[in-house]
């Protein structure tokens, strides 16, 4: 599947906050975007997956518009930034409800095992965001969106989710925001850059720095 979003042009009130974005994402490919607080990244996965209305905005998918939200098609799955999960939900609940195996998450994470029947919200901070982004890595769905999935998360975590992403982009297309941008570039395919309410490609890692998304010497 081929996801394409464009002529996006966003306002809150009167402040112009997205005006050129062009962003692909394919099946097999982890598409992700970086840029510097209050750039817009989350708005523009909001405004793909439907959730949030712009002024004008283009989705395609595999080349057809698309007339209706994302979200209503069931193609897509979407981590925000914050918590998504009901804090009384039991945690083998949230599994049934999103047609996730149990069985397979506590082979890779055999330390959630004694969380089975506890309530989400008593899991820490940390705990409950490796939760809810498997469960939305794992949904059925063939468009991924990931809005800081590595945020609180401790780093042998951001490994094995990471390559959970690998793994899961061979029959979904995943498209990701995050802040750290070093583990972003790790397991990128394309990368965008939003500055000025615009996406740029990045071809080059250096242009990261030429668009002073990073200081020099940082890569
Ligand atoms: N509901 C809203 N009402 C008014 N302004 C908003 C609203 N939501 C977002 N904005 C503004 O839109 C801009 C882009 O916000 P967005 O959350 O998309 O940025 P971001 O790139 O994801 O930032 P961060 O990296 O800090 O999470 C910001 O200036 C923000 O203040």
């Amino acid at each position: 599947m081929i996801f394409e979003i464009d002529n996006v042009e966003l306002y809150f009130s009167e402040k112009r906050i997205l005006n050129g974005i062009y962003l692909k994402a394919e099946t097999g490919k982890v598409t992700t975007l970086l840029g510097s607080n209050g750039s817009g990244k989350s708005c523009v996965l909001s405004i793909a997956f439907g959730t949030l209305i712009a002024k004008y905005s283009h989705i395609r998918l595999d080349s057809k518009p698309l007339l209706k939200p994302l979200y209503l098609t069931k193609a897509a799955a979407y981590l925000p930034q914050h918590n998504f999960t009901p804090n009384q939900a039991k945690v083998n609940t949230l599994f049934t409800l999103f047609n996730v195996s149990w069985r397979n998450f506590i082979k890779d994470y055999p330390e959630f095992k004694i969380y089975k029947n506890n309530t989400i919200k008593t899991l820490s901070g940390g705990e409950r965001r490796v939760v809810e982004i498997y469960l939305i890595l794992k949904k059925k769905a063939k468009i991924i969106f990931l809005d800081e999935p590595f945020n609180g998360v401790a780093p042998l975590y951001i490994e094995k989710i990471k390559a959970l992403i690998i793994e899961e982009k061979k029959h979904k297309a995943i498209i990701l925001t995050d802040h750290r941008y070093t583990e972003v570039i790790e397991i990128a395919d394309t990368i965008y850059l939003i500055k000025n309410g615009c996406s740029k490609l990045i071809e080059t890692l250096t242009e990261l720095e030429d668009y002073k998304y990073l200081s020099q010497g940082s890569l």
